[in-house]
């Protein structure tokens, strides 16, 4: 196909040959590169043109390949050869699609430590570890009662739970990956007219929300992400918190504090210059996750409102005390986030391990060999889906569909 269209034999592979590109008549120039597989990205014979990319050089190009028999990839289908010809797992072909889609530091390297295979080996070595465990266990069956090893097993069975102890742990980490993926979200909480709309503003270098002197400005939730210390982070502004007869704010309200409710991380709003501390109605969400922020300092604080240990104190209009209060927000990022062991960076991940804890922890129930024997097959089958072994055109559909064209 790629001859029909240059009209000469294909360069040495891997090195990149300049060549003119033919359909009707001459369409551009640029340069060839072959790839013949299996030593490819997808295992199959690929050839990437380099073309200048206007919009009638890519018509004509993509009618001169049509006519030799191509035809445009559907999106992630390249990723997707490259999974079914065994060139990547699972985890794999996510973590390339969390690579073209990370924005930060720490999205980039959790993607490309996944890419390497990171999760990937940690749940094929459970897996091995599983068919370990029932090639003992059907050794126990085969042996006639009388004759049983002793402790055989019992022995499954601990290992059995020492396994589940792992995946346990491995899922106990408060969502580490999903939100690195996702954001780590902070949520801006206080009294109307505190200073919310003008400090998301202000920590976000753009004028996301309206700022105004009437108190009840801000109803819906106003979110704006930034890249933080290079943690992915997602401010949440919301309506002030105070009783109303307003139904409309009053939904803003409900809304508020429900967002408080999700939030990893609960910024705390006073206008410290006429308050000592927040009102009652903020100070309910006071706690290990929140940090108490003293707005308006360049209006002077009201006297007493030091009394309060672990507060910032800033000025959204001036920009006071703003660099002290972002580090301590990356900070509490950084600890929810950080981390060297592979963690499971999509529901998909999770609820595979879990099906497989709770086939262990039947195992654990089971009284007959060939039950636990069963157990132990299902719980394999679960990581071994995780890694995109069996079960999958719907979850590959699933998968893939996130991908861009391309890739
Ligand atoms: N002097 C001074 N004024 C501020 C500061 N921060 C906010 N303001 C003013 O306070 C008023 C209210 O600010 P907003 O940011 O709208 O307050 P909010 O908490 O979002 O208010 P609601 O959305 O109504 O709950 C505006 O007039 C701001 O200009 C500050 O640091 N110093
Ligand atoms: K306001
Ligand atoms: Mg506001």
């Amino acid at each position: 196909m790629v001859s029909a269209i240059t009209k000469k034999p294909l360069p040495p592979p891997r090195y990149a040959a300049r060549r003119r590109f033919w359909g009707p008549d001459a369409i551009d120039d640029g340069l060839l590169l072959w790839f013949p597989g299996p030593a490819s990205f997808t295992g199959e014979d690929v050839a990437e043109l380099h073309v200048h990319g206007g919009r009638a050089v890519y018509r004509a190009l993509a009618d001169a390949l049509a006519a030799a028999g191509g035809r445009p990839a559907e999106p992630g289908e390249f990723t997707r050869r490259a999974f079914h010809n065994g060139k990547l797992d699972l985890t794999q072909a996510e973590a390339i699609a969390d690579l073209v889609a990370a924005e930060t530091e720490g999205q980039r390297r959790q993607a490309l430590r996944q890419l390497d295979g990171a999760l990937g080996q940690l749940y094929e070595g459970w897996r091995a570890r599983l068919i370990a465990m029932s090639a003992r266990a059907e050794a126990a069956i085969d042996f006639p009662e009388e004759d049983l090893p002793d402790g055989l097993l019992a022995g499954v069975a601990t290992d059995a739970a020492v396994l589940a102890g792992e995946l346990r742990r491995h899922l106990d980490d408060g969502g580490r990956g999903e939100r690195l993926r996702e954001g780590f979200h902070v949520a801006i909480l206080g009294a109307p007219n505190a200073g919310k709309s003008s400090l998301l503003n202000a920590l976000v270098g753009r004028a996301a929300a309206i700022v105004h002197e009437t108190a009840g400005t801000t109803r819906d939730i106003v979110e704006a992400a930034i890249d933080l210390n290079g943690w992915p982070v997602v401010f949440s502004d919301t309506a002030g918190l105070r009783v109303t007869a307003d139904p409309v704010e009053a939904e803003g309200v409900r809304r508020a504090q429900e967002r408080a409710g999700q939030a990893d991380l609960k910024l705390l709003i006073f206008d410290g210059s006429t308050q000592a501390e927040p009102d009652a109605a903020t100070m309910v969400f006071a706690g290990p996750r929140a940090l108490l922020v003293a707005n308006k300092s360049d209006l002077g604080l009201v006297a007493g409102s030091c009394s309060i240990s672990g507060w910032v104190r800033v000025s959204a209009a001036t920009g006071e005390g703003l660099g002290g209060l972002a580090g301590q927000i990356a900070a509490a990022a950084a600890a929810a986030l950080d981390g060297s062991a592979p963690a499971p960076t999509r529901l998909r991940h999770r609820m595979a391990v879990e099906t497989c804890i709770q086939h262990l922890d039947a195992m654990c129930r089971a009284s007959l060999p060939e039950l636990l024997v069963e157990d132990l097959r299902l719980a394999a089958r679960a990581l071994a889906a995780a890694v995109g072994r069996i079960d999958i055109e719907d979850v590959l559909d699933a998968v893939f569909r996130e991908f861009c064209i391309g890739k």
